[in-house]
């Protein structure tokens, strides 16, 4: 059965004007390997960690993205227009609507009721912003309007672009940071809209862009989104880029390795506006994700986790944990949009490699009995273009297993699915978690004040093909984990114990 909302009462939870208070039991384990008698042991100690959560319920957020259709001129309300349209395709009428939202489309178990299962849409957790309140904006290095850029993407339906049009045409995207030695050459012909000047100048630029946009638009939060070309990975070298001063010191200096995504970011922890990484390259360089600390601003990242290594972490996942030993994943495809293409050149192509093949690391260490230490199954990323096919992106994957007594098992996944629209929903997503994420406050027993979350967001994770996290902290990639992560913390937000799945009251 479904509900649309619901509210907890509880001694734990109370809701105020301004805010959601619950005091939240963390039950967790704490691990001690000590000396007994000798020999040492893994010892598991239960315990409970008592937190206070404070959600502010005001959520007003904008956010300025550069999806290629989705990347306006100033001032819209893209989703606004997307409500209610409908568009005749050659099987039916088809509705807008947010399929692949984890934010939107998904539901959480609330409980059982006279032996039914009860379930409510995700966003009722917590308030969280209306997706049609947001008001979109952003850069671009090609300054084509929003109209033809749509009809360029061959993605929407003809009926829809006719729909569309008027609202897009006049939307031509701001000026954006343009440096040919991060992104592939094939990407050159469009740059005909780019910022001048130093980097601090450029900087300076954006910041400015996004003052403008927060008082045109009378917004008080603003969130941004990487959505533009994978960058080849900067180099990290010491003195240069690995802490918060020598960035900032090669920033003033006009040093090259500094890419055009770092400095959108530089721009937007200056500015506290929480900054996410859609591609795979290494924005987030050790200098900025030090300056993000300092300044508490959140960064979320990296590469939105869409459709092959998507499955990926659903697939080992479940292989590991019925006790089978993947022993060889062959991951390729193809596509023929101008991600694909810029993909095309080895140093673009490396980040994304980089990106899709860690994605098994922490299932494969989770096991033990089935991979030695340090052994790990062979894992092969390729991708290719083919402009025919354009965003619709072909997935062939491989996998090969050991089972019982020697036995092999091969699993082979054939997946054709546009690539825009599997990105576009978790855009959404990260958009709107990062604006919730920053409305939560928490404090553990013995901690005096309220603080928010660590400003490098892993609450993300589950969009994520490389969650970013803070350094020395683990990274989960399995999917089911992720997904429990992140709504296991919004139920403590209102003072629900994480799902368990245990179901006692049947057993
Ligand atoms: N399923 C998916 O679509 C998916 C999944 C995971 C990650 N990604 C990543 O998202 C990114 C965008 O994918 P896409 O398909 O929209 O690519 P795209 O090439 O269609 O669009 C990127 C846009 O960014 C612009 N651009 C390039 N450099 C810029 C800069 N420095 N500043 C401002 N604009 C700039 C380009 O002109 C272009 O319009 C890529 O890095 C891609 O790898 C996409
Ligand atoms: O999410 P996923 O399907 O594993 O990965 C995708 C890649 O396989 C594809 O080649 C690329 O163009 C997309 O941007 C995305 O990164």
């Amino acid at each position: 059965m479904f509900i649309e909302s619901f509210k907890v009462e509880s001694p734990y939870v109370k809701y105020t004007d301004n805010a959601i208070q619950s005091v939240y039991n963390y039950e967790t384990t704490e691990l001690v390997h000590e000396n007994r008698d000798g020999t040492y042991q893994w010892v598991v100690k239960p315990k409970t960690v008592k937190y206070e959560f404070r959600t502010d319920i005001h959520g007003n957020a904008c956010w300025m993205g550069r999806k290629q259709w989705l990347n306006p001129d100033w001032w819209i309300w893209v989703m606004d227009i997307l409500r209610g349209v409908s568009w005749a395709t050659k099987d039916k009428v088809q509705q807008a609507n947010y399929f692949g939202s984890l934010t939107q489309a998904s539901t959480i178990r609330v409980g059982s009721y006279n032996g039914e299962e009860i379930y409510a849409p995700f966003k009722s957790l917590l308030p969280m912003v209306n997706p049609e309140d947001i008001v979109f904006g952003g850069w671009d290095i090609s300054d084509m309007n929003l109209a033809d850029a749509m009809a360029r993407a061959k993605v929407f339906d003809i009926d829809l672009q006719k729909q569309l049009r008027p609202y897009m045409e006049s939307m031509v995207p701001l000026p954006g940071i343009y440096d040919p030695d991060f992104i592939a050459a094939n990407q050159g012909e469009r740059a005909n809209n780019v910022i001048k000047g130093t980097k601090k100048e450029q900087v300076q630029q954006i910041i400015k862009d996004i003052r403008e946009f927060k008082e045109k638009n009378k917004v008080d939060k603003v969130v941004v989104l990487w959505t533009a070309n994978t960058e080849r990975y900067s180099n990290v070298v010491v003195g240069l880029n690995d802490t918060m001063e020598n960035l900032l010191a090669s920033f003033e200096k006009n040093e090259s390795e500094i890419s055009p995504s770092t400095l959108y970011a530089i721009a937007c922890v200056f500015e506290d506006v929480p900054f996410i990484n859609g591609s795979p390259q290494n924005t987030f360089v050790p200098g900025l994700i030090d300056l993000a600390i300092q300044r508490n601003c959140l960064i979320g990242g990296d590469d939105f986790k869409s459709g092959q290594t998507k499955m990926k972490s659903v697939l080992v996942d479940f292989l590991v944990g019925a006790g089978i030993k993947p022993t060889s994943i062959v991951s390729y495809n193809h596509l023929g949009n101008n991600d694909g293409m810029n993909l095309s050149a080895p140093q673009t192509f490396r980040s994304k490699e980089i990106s899709k093949s860690n994605v098994v690391d922490d299932m494969v260490s989770s096991n033990g009995i089935l991979y030695q230490p340090g052994e790990h199954p062979d894992h092969v990323v390729v991708i290719k273009y083919v402009p025919y096919v354009g965003d619709s992106k072909r997935a062939m994957d491989e996998y090969t297993s050991e089972i019982f007594m020697g036995g092999k098992n091969t699993i082979v996944l054939h997946n054709t699915c546009e690539d825009s629209l599997l990105a576009a929903p978790i855009i959404l997503d990260l958009v709107l978690l990062a604006e919730l994420s920053t409305r939560i406050q928490l404090k553990a027993e013995g901690e005096g004040k309220f603080h928010s979350f660590h400003p490098v967001a892993t609450i993300l994770s589950y969009l994520t093909k490389a969650p970013l996290v803070p350094p020395g902290t683990p990274v989960v990639n399995a999917l089911s984990k992720q997904r429990a992560m992140l709504e296991n913390i919004l139920r403590a937000c209102i003072g629900l114990s994480p799902e368990n799945n245990m179901i006692l009251e049947y057993k």
